[in-house]
């Protein structure tokens, strides 16, 4: 898994990629954006301010600065612990099948969670503290886990053991042109702004579509988000595109009242191909 991590995904996911379009980096480079360099997490903060405002002119709330010396950061599926050799980070890495020995043994979906401490040794984890994280990352995670239930879960967890303020990055296959994916990507706004959850930002890579959420002090600002915003087609699910493979079903990826989107054969071989050497047979791929 480590070899087809680096070796496969790092080259051919992002073919011919600069060295600031890998995942990695893109959440390496987020994360000093967001805790450091820019400190975009007061300008955030000054932006739920407002919005709070908005729903209730009697606001006021008198913030403490965020104290971030390193940035604790959760990696979860992590494989081959690719964070850590960066400095500034703490990394705790998990995994259900680590493939170093800086990797615990961890399921995250099954994982208890405790109100003040974890609970480790040097190989496995039993149970994570709730918000005590910086970040969680979940790079390529989600499309491990088959059902919108499993991934609703996972983004339940991280919201959990993030502190107030703290981000969940999310990195997902996504061959397809820009746009091509952009209903089901602001039905992940929505369902994820219903958790409490604001997008702050979302690039596309070569591949790979790379969302940030941030968890905000105050719930009712993605919850306005998410009344502002709602349309037809949103509903509180978890959708990747390897879900719709019905063609009865599917319909365009741009204006109708559907999340569903058709695949081409071109899209099938890609995903395949992204996939290649992971354990999922053509059957699964088309479940
Ligand atoms: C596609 S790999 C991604 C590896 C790495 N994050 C990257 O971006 O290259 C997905 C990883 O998620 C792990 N995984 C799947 N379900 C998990 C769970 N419930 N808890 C923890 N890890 C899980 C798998 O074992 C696998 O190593």
């Amino acid at each position: 898994m480590h070899k087809l991590a680096t070796n496969y995904w790092d080259k051919t996911m992002e073919v011919s990629a600069k060295k600031d379009n890998s995942r990695i980096e893109w959440v390496v480079g987020s994360c000093r954006d967001y805790f450091f360099r820019s400190c975009l997490l007061n300008m955030f903060r000054e932006k739920d301010d407002k919005v709070m405002k908005a729903i209730d002119e009697q606001f006021s709330y008198k913030h403490k600065p965020y104290q971030v010396e390193k940035v604790k950061l959760l990696d979860v599926g992590s494989c081959y612990n690719p964070f850590s050799v960066f400095e500034d980070f703490d990394v705790t890495a998990i995994d259900i099948a680590p493939a170093q020995e800086s990797v615990r043994y961890c399921d995250f979906l099954e994982v208890p969670l405790n109100e003040s401490s974890s609970s480790m040794s040097s190989e496995s984890i039993e149970a994570l503290a709730k918000s005590f994280f910086d970040a969680v990352v979940f790079s390529l995670l989600l499309e491990y886990l088959p059902s919108s239930d499993q991934r609703l879960k996972c983004c339940k967890k991280a919201y959990d053991v993030l502190k107030p303020e703290g981000i969940l990055l999310i990195i997902t296959p996504d061959s397809r042109h820009q746009g091509a994916n952009a209903k089901l990507m602001k039905n992940w706004r929505y369902t994820l702004g219903l958790m409490g959850f604001s997008r702050i930002k979302i690039e596309k890579l070569e591949h790979v579509t790379c969302m940030v959420f941030r968890k905000s002090l105050f719930p009712e600002v993605s919850e306005r988000w998410c009344k502002i915003h709602k349309e037809g087609y949103m509903e509180p699910v978890l959708s990747i595109p390897q879900d719709f493979n019905n063609p009865g079903m599917e319909v365009d990826g741009g204006n109708s009242g559907t999340l569903r989107e058709e695949r081409t054969e071109q899209d099938m071989s890609e995903i395949k191909q992204m996939f290649d050497g992971l354990p999922l047979g053509d059957d699964d791929m088309n479940e």
